[in-house]
């Protein structure tokens, strides 16, 4: 069983991440922490030093290793659904979850994290919210059209998302098999 958590930056892929997994009795795995090992260095000096196509690269290797892991759930990054190649085995590993959320919500949690400047460079080189409009604009459909289920984020608190998740699973996803 794998559990992927998709939806953009802030949106509380990794908060959610480790709380379904207590429920589920499995690991979280968070995407972004693995590329940061393998590449010994933080996201922010990938981009700035390899560029942002290596950081995609190392991502899809990232995900398809994570993938052939059973019983994990991995808090994946906020690009991950860019590459077909990714929605394609995230799909096929099992339930896909879309953590949809407002514009609004989204610039704020960014702007409130503080681990933003070191996982997050910016994308476009424009301000949080023209930027959090304008790719999320561009994204919608692929995180709605990759999710199998879909959750709003926005008034919830992650453990309440986890739980809405958990009790949205295919049966056999909760008792640890496919
Ligand atoms: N449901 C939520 N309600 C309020 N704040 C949240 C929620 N989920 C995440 N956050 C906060 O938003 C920021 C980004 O969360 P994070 O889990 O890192 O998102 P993602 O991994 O999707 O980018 C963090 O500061 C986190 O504490
Ligand atoms: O949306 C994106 O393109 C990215 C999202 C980030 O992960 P989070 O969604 O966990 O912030 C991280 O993978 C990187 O900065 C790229
Ligand atoms: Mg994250």
């Amino acid at each position: 069983m794998v559990v992927t958590l998709i939806g953009y930056r802030g949106c509380g892929k990794s908060s959610v991440g480790p709380l379904l997994a207590r429920q589920l009795g499995c690991d979280c795995v968070d995407s972004d922490d693995q590329i940061e090992a393998r590449a010994g260095k933080s996201i922010r000096e990938i981009f700035a030093t390899d560029g942002v196509d290596e950081f995609r690269r190392l991502e899809t290797e990232v995900l398809t290793d994570l993938i052939a892991q059973d019983n994990i759930v991995i808090a994946a990054g906020g690009g991950a659904i860019l590459a077909e190649v990714n929605r394609q085995r995230i799909q096929a590993a099992g339930p896909v979850v879309w953590l949809r959320a407002t514009v609004e919500t989204l610039a704020a949690r960014i702007c409130g994290d503080g681990t933003t400047a070191d996982r997050r460079p910016s994308l476009t080189g424009k301000s949080v919210e023209v930027e959090v409009a304008e790719v999320l604009k561009a994204r919608l459909p692929l995180y709605e059209s990759t999710s199998s289920i879909i959750v709003d984020s926005d008034m919830a608190t992650p453990q309440e998302l986890a739980d809405e998740i958990f009790s949205r699973l295919p049966s056999d996803a909760a008792e640890g098999k496919r």
